[in-house]
This record gives structure tokens, sequence and C-alpha cells, in this order.
């Protein structure tokens, strides 16, 4: 934990298309250091997009990301559990390290250091002794909690979480809520795509709204309204898959 980078992630109006189409429009928003933000939103609002541009894994059609002199190792992300892999052979203690190497930037044997690391890192998940099972053993709850003990391992100043409770049993997430409130705490930035509303409520102190566009960014409380909700939900409502491609001109006329 020691030398954290810390800076503050500035989206300034940023548009993401997919062959043309936007995702994210237009958006303008600001991650302060060591905030906890809810990122919330109807199905296909772009909040998988938006963590994705944030960690440089998609280039704005227009807009821009700022990370300050964060560099890419020093923002952590967990992917949608979907979007990975698991049957590829390696191994738990394998998996929980590549954090460590995503920090150091090497690739080589587990020395002694690194397996007390591991297994600290496990013990805090709540997985001891499961070093030496190959990833593709594991349940969907026991699986997302080393992802979370491999991003123990990296420790990075930001930490951007898809859907990290997708999925999970209700002892599972409150255990790793536990965690990001410990990251919390320890002054990280943390930003986490979710969709239940009572958790989002009760364990992050800022939500960002989105439906394509912004709806709110702020405070929990005052973001979450009614009026925010329903206008969101509408906004969702209106969407086609043959939506026009984003025309910044006419927009500006
Ligand atoms: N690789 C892609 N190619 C084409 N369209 C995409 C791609 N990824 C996402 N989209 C589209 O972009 C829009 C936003 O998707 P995104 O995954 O960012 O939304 P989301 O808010 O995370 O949705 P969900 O809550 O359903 O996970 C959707 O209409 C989706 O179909």
């Amino acid at each position: 934990m020691a030398g954290l980078r810390l800076a503050p992630i500035e989206v300034r109006d940023l548009t993401v298309a997919y062959d043309r189409h936007p995702a994210v429009h237009h958006v303008t928003c600001r991650f302060e250091p060591g905030s906890l933000t809810a990122v919330v939103g109807p199905n296909g609002a772009g909040k998988s997009t938006l963590i994705k541009s944030i960690v440089g894994l998609l280039r704005p059609a227009e807009g821009r990301v700022s990370v300050g002199d964060l560099k890419r190792r020093d923002i952590a992300y967990l992917p949608q559990q979907a979007d990975i892999d698991r049957s590829f052979p390696i191994t738990v203690a394998d998996t929980v390290a590549l954090g460590h190497w995503a920090r150091v930037g090497i690739f080589r044997a587990i020395g002694r250091p690194l397996r007390d690391k591991v297994a600290e890192a496990l013990s805090a998940v709540g997985l001891e002794g499961f070093e030496q099972r190959p990833i593709g053993s594991l349940s969907s709850g026991q699986f997302q909690r080393v992802l979370f003990a491999r991003l123990l391992l990296q420790d990075a100043g930001v930490i951007l979480l898809d859907e990290p409770f997708n999925a999970i049993d209700a002892r599972t997430t409150q255990d790793l809520l536990d965690l990001i409130g410990r990251w919390h705490g320890e002054k990280r930035t943390v930003i986490a795509v979710l969709h239940d509303m009572d958790q989002v409520r009760q364990h992050f102190p800022d939500t960002l709204l989105l439906a394509r566009e912004l709806v709110a960014n702020g405070p929990t409380p005052d973001c979450l309204t009614a009026a925010n909700l329903l206008a969101a939900r509408r906004m969702s409502e209106r969407w086609q898959d043959d939506a026009a491609v984003c025309a910044p001109e006419k927009r500006r006329a």
C-alpha cells in the first residue's frame, strides 16, 4: 500500500461508440481520489463501456478521459465474470500472483515472499488452502473471491469493478463489500458497476446514474431519487438498436 499514486479521474464530454452507434454519449464527470462511487443505470446504459474507457480499453469517439499521472498499473480492473475464460489451465495461486506481476511487470516463478503474499490474500478472502486448485474447478463465488485476492496483490490506487456481485451469494457479497470498505478506508478510489440499489444506498457514498447520457452524479441520496430513476428508465425506453449515429454538429446547432 506504500506509495499509492492518487489522482482524480476526469471524464470530459466523452462519447464512445460501437460501429459509430454511441453507447456513452457526451458524458462529463469526475471521480475524486479516495472516492467510492457506484455506477448504475438500466441494461445497455453504457456502464461497462464507461469503465472500459477509463481503463483505456476503448478509444473515445469524442472527448477524453484524463487520469493525471496515473500509470496503467495504478488502475486495477475487474471485468464481468462472463468476460473471463476460466478454461485456461492455471492454478488459484498463479491467478492471484498475476495481480503482483501486473504491478511489477515481470512474469517469473513464485518465490517465497510472493507465495506468502498470495496465501495472505487468499486468507483475506476466506480461501485458505486453495492455492493449487485449478480455477476451472471453483464455484462462481469462489472464483470471484480469487479475483478480489488478485486485486489485493495488485495494490492499485484506483480499482474498477464491473458487476462484482453478479450471481454471487449474500455471504460472499458481504465479505467482498467489507473488502471494498477496507479499500475505501485506505483512500483508494473505487468505482463499481452495480444493479442493487439498496446495496448502493447502504455502501456507496457517491453514485453516477447513466442512461447513455449522464442523468445524475453526486452524493447517492441526491442521485437516486425517484425522479432521476424514472428519467433514466424513460431514456432507456427510447433506445433502439438502430439509433442514429452520433452527430455532434447537429447537437451543437
Ligand atoms: N463490443 C460491442 N459491440 C457492439 N455493441 C456493443 C459492444 N459492447 C456493448 N455494446 C452495446 O453498447 C451499449 C452499452 O453496452 P454496455 O455493456 O456498456 O452497457 P451496460 O450499462 O454495462 O449494460 P448491462 O447493465 O446490461 O451490463 C449496448 O447497447 C450494447 O449492446
